[in-house]
């Protein structure tokens, strides 16, 4: 079991800046961090950022930077610096862009997380052959994680699916962050390779990603406690 201090990170899947604030302000930062994604932060950059610090939320940044060593590097330093509690980056950018990415982090006051995202878990066993990786989705999970491990990173996102093999795989401390997380009273959607919150504590995640179960609910506040308690269950 890997249980940390506040497990659940909210994602704020919003267009725009007031209705991230309107479910934020719905939501309890001693109970919860939240998540602000690529099309959050394209369109309100670091000010979304700012407001939601401002009322007391950790951010999990979740830009995925993959690109050359300097470059991300670089990004990831600018992210430390609008004082995030965690930033990510795609393990498939290789060794040398995440440990360089580490070094600039290390350059930088705070203690922001780097984490890196190992296989999408909207991606199959064929569409990883159609980029020339004919292997299973789980085999390469544990080849890039252990490498962001052998990198020095905090941790991986990852499918709850592979939590488990990830834990026997990898010892240590190893932050597995899982979205795909559904309740048994929240509908699947678009996820796939799903794991209700009890189930991916049990198998070792030790963040859970929940989007709409959370947001969509009629009282998100409430939802975020029955999440919490499920986890206190195990
Ligand atoms: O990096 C992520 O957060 C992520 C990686 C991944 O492989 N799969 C995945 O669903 N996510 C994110 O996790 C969140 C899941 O949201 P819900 O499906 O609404 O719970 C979304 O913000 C996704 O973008």
């Amino acid at each position: 079991m890997n249980k940390v201090e506040k497990p659940v990170i909210v994602a704020l899947d919003y267009p725009a800046q007031a209705p991230a604030l309107e479910m934020a302000a719905r939501l309890d930062p001693a109970k919860c961090r939240v998540k602000v994604g690529k099309e959050l932060f394209t369109r309100e950059g670091p000010a979304i950022v700012e407001a939601l610090q401002k009322r007391g939320f950790d951010l999990f940044l979740d830009l995925k930077f993959h690109d050359i060593p300097n470059t991300v590097a670089k990004a990831v330093r600018a992210a430390a610096e609008l004082g995030v509690w965690m930033v990510n980056v795609h393990a498939s950018g290789g060794r040398r862009m995440m440990e360089a990415a580490l070094n600039e982090l290390a350059q930088v006051s705070g203690n922001t997380k780097l984490i890196a995202v190992t296989v999408l878990t909207s991606m199959e066993r064929s569409d990883l052959a159609e980029i020339g990786l004919d292997i299973e989705p789980l085999e390469q999970v544990r080849r890039l994680a252990k490498l962001t491990k052998d990198s020095g990173l905090d941790g991986v996102v990852c499918s709850a699916q592979e939590a488990q093999m990830l834990r026997e795989e990898i010892s240590g401390d190893f932050d597995l962050v899982t979205p795909g997380i559904r309740p048994a009273w929240a509908a699947a959607g678009d996820q796939r390779r799903i794991l209700t919150p009890a189930d991916a504590i049990r198998v070792g995640s030790s963040y859970l990603v929940v989007g709409r179960p959370i947001t969509q609910a009629e009282d998100p506040a409430q939802a975020v406690e029955a999440v919490l308690s499920e986890v206190a269950s195990v």
